[in-house]
């Protein structure tokens, strides 16, 4: 029998509803950021939502699967680089801070992604 995963990330977070709330209000900050805008121009964004939501149930241990394609493959040939990295990562956190996420919260789901960085940078 496989153990009950530890859910208690993806509640800190709000479930799914807190997740999608965040998310949405981050990918309106990505697009609008000067800095990284460009990426998202011809993106499908209620796609990306989805599977951003998918993905960050999945990580913070609430019960979804991510279907989506690999990180390298995402990003291939966007050669992106830490200052649009930590431009996104910002935006994030500054989403998460609007939607009220407690800043444990944060840290645990940023902690996270981060070791997702080398799979996205310069591809
Ligand atoms: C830890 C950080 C990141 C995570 C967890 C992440 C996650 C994802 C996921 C799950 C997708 C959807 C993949 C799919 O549709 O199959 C995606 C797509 C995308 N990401 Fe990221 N990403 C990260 C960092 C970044 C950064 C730093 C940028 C640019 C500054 C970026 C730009 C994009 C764009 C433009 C797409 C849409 C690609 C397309 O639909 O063709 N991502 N990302």
């Amino acid at each position: 029998a496989t153990p009950p995963r530890d859910d208690s990330l993806y509640r800190a977070l709000g479930g799914e509803a807190g997740v999608s709330a965040f998310v949405e209000d981050a990918i309106v900050r990505w697009v609008e950021n000067p800095r990284i805008s460009h990426l998202f121009a011809d993106v499908d964004l209620v796609n990306l939502h989805t599977q951003l939501l998918s993905q960050i149930c999945f990580e913070s241990g609430g019960p979804c699967h991510y279907s989506g394609r690999s990180m390298e493959e995402a990003h291939r040939d966007m050669n992106i680089d830490e200052g649009q990295f930590n431009a996104l990562v910002e935006d994030l956190i500054d989403a998460m801070e609007a939607r009220q996420v407690p800043i444990a919260a944060q840290n645990r789901l940023l902690a996270q992604l981060a070791p997702m960085r080398h799979q996205i940078m310069h591809q």
